[in-house]
């Protein structure tokens, strides 16, 4: 891979209308565009861990997805001066390659459901139940798009957001770099190609798939036309990742799996001993108590936080340096943060988070609760969707009630033509939703 495509600020068949201005570069454009987006200002009220938490000082995506840039940012300025000193890139391009990393970290959760991880289980179980009935619009829905329904994937929403809904909407969506595009995508495949590949490949950009069928032809263009490496087997494909997509990577792991800690201890499923134990070590500060004597308990875990994130930094910069061949060449398959020397504290509070945060009580019912309520959304849905397409697509010749529903929940058709769309667009209306307003269209919609 070369920088000088990976690095291109171009946007795929928009670029006569915005060559890239000195002042204000593609990236820094890429980031407004991102940070103004309406599905980005949802994310205020979407779970980070804690559905429907009361509590204030405990993350939501928003707030996650700022901090996740910031540390993207600093990833970017240190790799990319190494790559200055040794001639890589031309001098000054360090902050074209931390603001494309700022960007895509800015917009690396705006797919993300209402009630996280268990919001995209939830939705992807209502379509394996319905596919799986064979019933209304399932009856004819080609065996190509099972996959990527059957297992909501956040990633490739997200992917579809920006490159298709939003602003130019069918036209480009937000119409960003490709090198902001491509370093956004962790898993450059499709739900049915990865299927192909899974048993026989093991490649980190495997682990999920990215893509939609929808969008795949606009992937396409901007890995090849970048010319991200492409690996294909009998009709099957997928690409190797974007050299930056690991610092974004990078930048997400660190600030979710410390701050999902400190939040632990805001929620009180944490105690300051376990707080500490978990992050003095990553921090490495010597004689810490005896250093900060005044400070209270959430004062003294938030410096150990902020030492704790600084190291991580330097120790993902050291491994994206010390394997630069392998990234640089597609070969690379760990996470910065695994193949690093904090990768044990990091497995420390992974294994604490698993056994005392995401498995609380509390936690769990609220998710129990959230995926009822993201099923009696697309139960309530369906009937306008089925009505909508019996009736060829004619809003007019549906129902009375179905007509009424539609008004009321305020659901998209444009985009309708078959099952496979139809699949789409309930998932663009569901996944869209934040946690509060599920909560509201579920009661009028009288589920729990
Ligand atoms: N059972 C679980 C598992 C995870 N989380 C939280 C912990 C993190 O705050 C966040 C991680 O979510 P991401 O969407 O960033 O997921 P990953 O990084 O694990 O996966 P991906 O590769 O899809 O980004 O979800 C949770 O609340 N409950």
């Amino acid at each position: 891979m070369e920088w000088c495509k990976l690095l291109d600020g171009q946007r795929l068949g928009y670029n006569e209308l915005y060559s890239e201005q000195a002042d204000r570069p593609s990236y820094i454009q890429d980031y407004d565009r991102i940070l103004f987006s309406a599905p980005f200002r949802r994310l205020a009220n979407k779970t980070q861990v804690h559905p429907l938490y009361e509590n204030d000082h405990l993350h939501h995506r928003l707030i996650h997805s700022l901090e996740t840039a910031s540390v993207g940012r600093s990833l970017g300025i240190g790799v990319g001066a190494w790559l200055e000193e040794r001639n890589e890139i031309e001098k000054g391009e360090r902050h074209r390659v931390a603001g494309v990393v700022q960007a895509a970290c800015l917009a690396h959760d705006i797919g993300n459901p209402p009630f996280g991880h268990s919001g995209e289980d939830a939705i992807g179980q209502w379509f394996k139940y319905k596919i799986a009935e064979k019933k209304g619009i399932f009856l004819d829905l080609p065996v190509e798009f099972h996959e990527e329904l059957s297992n909501f994937e956040g990633n490739a929403q997200g992917f579809r957001i920006i490159n298709q809904l939003e602003m130019y909407r069918n036209d480009g969506g937000m119409r960003l770099s490709k090198s902001v595009i491509a370093s956004f995508v962790k898993y450059p495949v499709t739900a049915e190609m990865r299927g192909n590949f899974i048993n026989s490949q093991e490649y980190c950009g495997l682990k999920k798939f990215g893509i939609f069928k929808s969008e795949f032809k606009i992937f396409e263009k901007v890995f090849s036309s970048i010319e991200i490496p492409c690996v294909s087997e009998a009709g099957n494909k997928y690409w190797r990742r974007h050299p930056l997509a690991f610092l974004v990577e990078a930048a997400d792991d660190i600030c979710y799996k410390i701050l999902d800690v400190e939040d632990g201890f805001t929620s009180g499923d944490f105690s300051y001993d376990q707080v500490s134990d978990m992050l003095l070590p990553l921090a490495g500060i010597e004689d810490f108590c005896q250093k900060y004597p005044e400070q209270n308990e959430g004062e003294k875990i938030a410096i150990l936080r902020a030492v704790a994130i600084n190291k991580s930094i330097k120790s993902c910069i050291d491994v994206f340096k010390e394997n630069y061949d392998e990234i640089i060449d597609g070969r690379f398959s760990l996470s910065l943060i695994d193949a690093s020397s904090v990768s044990d504290f990091f497995r420390n509070i992974t294994d604490n988070s698993n056994k005392k945060l995401f498995t609380s009580k509390r936690k769990v019912e609220l998710e129990v609760f959230g995926r009822n309520v993201i099923h009696g959304i697309l139960n309530g849905l369906l009937p306008i969707y089925e009505d909508y397409i019996n009736n060829n697509c004619n809003e007019d010749s549906m129902s009375s009630y179905c007509r009424q529903l539609k008004k009321a929940v305020a659901v998209d058709l444009r985009d309708v033509r078959d099952s496979y769309s139809a699949c789409r667009s309930i998932c663009d209306y569901v996944s869209g939703m934040t946690d509060r307003y599920a909560v509201k269209v579920a009661k009028m919609l009288m589920v729990s």
